[in-house]
């Protein structure tokens, strides 16, 4: 049997005679349900007492193949000779991580650190790990190697290498992944695989392994290695795999390791056993072994979290027998070591940051790690939450009926399947999901990225799976990237910067004030301050005041100065929006270059054209990138590995009050000056745990610089009577049509007669109360309601597109979806947008429980969409009961 639950009290280790002789034991006492049933004692036996002196009481302990015995009337428990001891399971550890931790803890942490930067063995690896998949779905080598040649070009170019001799080198490494497919011992019977997603709730493991042959694992390393053995990380690696398939039944006993540069050395010099393919059997103890470097890893991660101390979780090297003076990342270690002034094995260099610095870096990383915790709780959902479930969750699409099943070229698959019931989901075109056949855990699954979702959804795997199922994917992608930019800004920061983040130094400002605006003076002023700003500028712009318009002309004549401009925001339709205005705005006079850098289905049609491509000769792709004066991306793709060795001299970051602190590093890092544009009265960075992520710097820096900050104060959206309760609850009365036309705007203007519509449709903002009940998170009374105001306003000649509906939850946004087809969506997706008509449907009856209500900033954004009517949906005794919503009621009902 399996025991589960929170540690209560570890014993001591303690040597007991057995008729095996004397063995090593140690009690640890858990309550299993979660916490809820009594305590039981476990004994652990022999190495997984190692285990049990990492255990602390409030750690999780998973016993599998536990044994009971009975003793006087108590039931207590052992491990047998099959149990695995786990710690902390549901950490999901990656396979990488572990292979680090092996050869040594500190390595581990400071890859998280750090991250993975562009250099030339890793671009090398990742085009010859993609030859291999190639070559195992039956792909032409030479085909294969140019053809990932030219996808790798952009990073080859920045990297100043050209394609001829990559692709010389390939073919080296290409040459022992050939030859060995070619050896007698593949046949037609082989069964392989590549590229395999695998996660295991069992063990806490997740990871992605090169190639499974007959069920076996390969992994493929581009190094040499001259002993018979592979290198014992390796080996770890390859072991983690095997624990991985046990998930799925499977027992693989031998693992491969492929090192493709043995075949590349001259024989004549290199000594050894050069052969390329090298392979070991995965025992019992291999894989025991396995199981407890993961537990040491995942007991040092839950002291980050919950220990006490100095820098509690972080490994100092001592934990490893690893030789310091042999390791290549020595330098980075002591530097780390310095700046943070940790304690390492390896020592020492430099002064240590300030202290306000150091705990900076550490709050973060706490906050960020704590992130990373929710982010495997979404793992988690997996396999704890039932299909149905998932999909009452928006997390999956289930029941799916695969129609077509086909093979591209390249050997990847087209995999195209029904939706019964056109169910609501969060999958997006362009999402990288779980696509599996049922069973996304312990059946047959593949990531794939969605090419198109309607009546049918098409999804490109690199292997064939039955597609009756379609799963959110969680990924560690963001965590990790906040992690590196925090890195980045703090260790590897301008001094300048810092004073500035750390309020050691006010913002300067210098040089001329010139016109760029002439009708909005708030707007010329913000351009000023971006122009003048020697640090920063900070543009707060409530909605429809023309954020938009400002940055396009704050681009211009940065660009006008000189200046090389990295243009970024939270979302990708904001980067396109803003790039719209750029383009539309200079007319061809400005002659601009811009590149936008993203992926196809990322980046919207119109802006294709300037879309830097990766693929292509290195040297070309490289230059249009690195000459362009406008680079615009998105602020996660301001963390990938290309734009981080980019550098400019301003970087304008849009959406800015929606990104976490170390989101909107990821982008100012790149840039000596930075202007953030944004409104800390609408939508907060969205993030799963609750710390000091939720707080953007573009709220922290207008609070400590106001100075350094305009508001743009002139709206161009809302009639007078619709802007009225936001100016006066969200930015103090400040906010103003920008024009006669634009506060004198009313519903009459958009029918030919006012007296076509209802008269409670007549005002220009209403308050409806149809008197429902809520079901969950719908409310189908309110729904109908909601379709009928939206009937009225298009019988009385509203134009269907001029009509948006906003309802908080999905599930309500599908019940009123399928009875209207203007468009219906969540405040989260219409911040940004807005319609002549705004329908808000507020779900809430007897109660205000939901996210709407949970923070005013969401109902700031959903009552601002609307340009000349407004019609909210709800209960309105609920709504007066809360003195915020009472006043809103008055307004609504004036
Ligand atoms: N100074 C100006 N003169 C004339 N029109 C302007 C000016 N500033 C903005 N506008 C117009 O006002 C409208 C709203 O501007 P914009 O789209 O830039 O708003 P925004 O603040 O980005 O909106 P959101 O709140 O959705 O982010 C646009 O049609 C824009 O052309």
């Amino acid at each position: 049997m399996n025991l589960r639950g929170p540690i209560v009290d570890v014993g001591d280790v303690r040597t007991v005679s057995t008729q095996y002789g004397d063995r090593d034991c140690c009690s640890v006492t858990i309550r299993p349900e979660d916490g809820a049933a009594d305590p039981v004692s476990v004994t652990l036996w022999g190495s997984w007492t190692e285990t049990a002196a990492h255990a602390e009481i409030g750690m999780e302990l998973l016993v599998t193949d536990a044994e009971a015995d009975e003793y006087r009337g108590e039931t207590t428990y052992s491990t047998t000779g099959d149990s695995a001891v786990v710690l902390e399971p549901d950490f999901l550890v990656d396979v990488t991580g572990i292979r680090s931790w092996v050869q040594c803890p500190r390595m581990y942490y400071l890859n998280k650190l750090s991250g993975i930067p562009l250099n030339y063995p890793v671009v090398k690896g990742t085009i010859v790990h993609e030859v291999f998949g190639d070559l195992l779905r039956g792909v032409d080598l030479e085909e294969s190697i140019a053809d990932r040649v030219a996808e790798a070009g952009l990073e080859l170019g920045i990297l100043g290498y050209d394609a001829t001799e990559v692709v010389e080198e390939v073919r080296r490494n290409a040459a022992a992944i050939d030859g060995w497919l070619a050896q007698g011992t593949l046949t037609d019977g082989d069964d392989w695989r590549s590229e395999y997603t695998l996660i295991s709730p069992t063990y806490g493991l997740k990871g992605r392994a090169d190639a499974l042959r007959r069920g076996m694992p390969v992994e493929l390393k581009t190094g040499k290695n001259t002993n018979r053995d592979p290198r014992f990380q390796d080996k770890i690696q390859a072991a983690c795999y095997a624990l991985l398939l046990a998930e799925h039944d499977e027992q693989p006993d031998t693992g491969t390791l492929l090192y493709t540069k043995n075949t590349a050395l001259d024989r004549s010099e290199a000594t050894g056993d050069l052969s390329p393919a090298k392979e070991f059997s995965i025992g019992d103890g291999l894989l025991e072994f396995v199981v407890r470097t993961r537990n040491e890893l995942a007991a040092m991660e839950w002291h980050a979290l919950n220990g006490t101390g100095d820098q509690p979780g972080i490994p100092t090297g001592y934990e490893a027998d690893a030789t310091c003076q042999y390791c290549f990342e020595q330098d980075t270690c002591m530097v780390v070591s310095g700046r943070l002034n940790q304690e390492s094995k390896a020592g020492q260099i430099g002064a240590p940051l300030p202290a306000e610095e150091r705990e900076y870096v550490d709050r973060f990383y706490r906050a960020i790690e704590a992130e990373r915790r929710e982010t495997h709780a979404e793992y988690r959902k997996l396999w704890e939450q039932s299909p149905a479930e998932r999909a009452d969750d928006d997390r999956a699409l289930i029941d799916l009926d695969p129609v077509d099943e086909v093979e591209l070229d390249g050997g990847r698959w087209r995999l195209e399947a029904r939706k019964p019931g056109n169910p609501v989901s969060k999958l997006r075109e362009g999402d990288i999901a779980l696509a599996s056949d049922g069973d996304p855990v312990a059946g047959d699954a593949e990531l794939g990225r969605i090419r198109s979702i309607g009546e049918t959804v098409v999804v490109e795997t690199d292997e064939p799976v039955p597609l009756r199922r379609l799963d959110v994917y969680p990924s560690e992608i963001s965590v990790d990237r906040m992690l590196t930019a925090v890195h980045d800004a703090i260790l590897k920061g301008d001094e300048r910067r810092k004073d500035v983040l750390f309020d050691r130094r006010d913002p300067a400002f210098s040089g001329p004030e010139r016109e760029w605006i002439g009708n909005n003076e708030a707007q010329n002023a913000a351009v000023n301050l971006s122009t003048t700003a020697e640090d920063l500028a900070l543009i707060h712009g409530p909605p429809g005041t023309g954020k938009t318009y400002t940055i396009a002309r704050a681009i211009e004549a940065l660009v006008g100065d000189g200046d090389r401009v990295l243009l970024a925001a939270f979302t990708n339709r904001a980067v396109d929006n803003a790039l719209e205005a750029v383009r539309a705005g200079s007319d061809g006079e400005i002659d601009t270059d811009i590149v936008r850098v993203g992926t196809e289905t990322g980046v919207r049609g119109d802006m294709q054209d300037v879309r830097l491509r990766e693929r292509g000769d290195p040297t070309d792709r490289a230059r249009e990138l690195e000459s362009a004066d406008v680079v615009a991306a998105t602020t996660a793709a301001c963390g990938s590995r290309v734009l981080r060795e980019q550098s400019f001299d301003v970087a304008l970051v849009d959406e800015a009050s929606q990104l976490t602190e170390p989101s909107t590093l990821a982008a100012i890092s790149l840039a000596d000056r930075f202007v953030l544009v944004g409104d800390h009265e609408q939508l907060p960075p969205v993030v799963r745990a609750e710390n000091d992520l939720q707080r953007s710097l573009f709220e922290r820096l207008v609070e400590t610089y106001p100075e350094a900050s305009v508001m743009l104060d002139r709206q161009y959206r809302m009639s007078q009577r619709i802007q009225a309760f936001a100016s006066r609850e969200f930015y103090d009365g400040a906010l103003r049509p920008a024009t006669g036309t634009v506060a004198g705007q009313s519903v009459a203007d958009l029918v030919d007669d006012p007296d076509d519509l209802p008269p409670e449709l007549r005002d220009d903002v209403t308050l409806l109360d149809p008197d429902g009940t809520r079901e969950g998170n719908r409310n189908v009374r309110e729904a109908k309601r909601v379709a009928a105001i939206v009937d009225a306003y298009v019988d009385a000649g509203v134009d269907p597109d001029d009509i948006g509906v906003i309802a908080p939850f999905r599930a309500q946004v599908a019940e009123i979806g399928r009875r209207t087809d203007v468009t219906v969506d969540t405040v989260d997706r219409f911040q940004g947008s807005s319609k002549p008509v705004i329908v808000v449907s507020l779900v809430a009856a007897g109660d205000l429980d939901g996210p709407i209500f949970e923070d005013h900033r969401r109902i700031n954004v959903a009552l601002t969409r609307a340009k000349q009517a407004l019609v909210l949906v709800g209960d309105r005794e609920a709504l007066s009961s809360d003195p915020f919503y009472a006043r809103m009621v008055e307004w609504a009902d004036r």
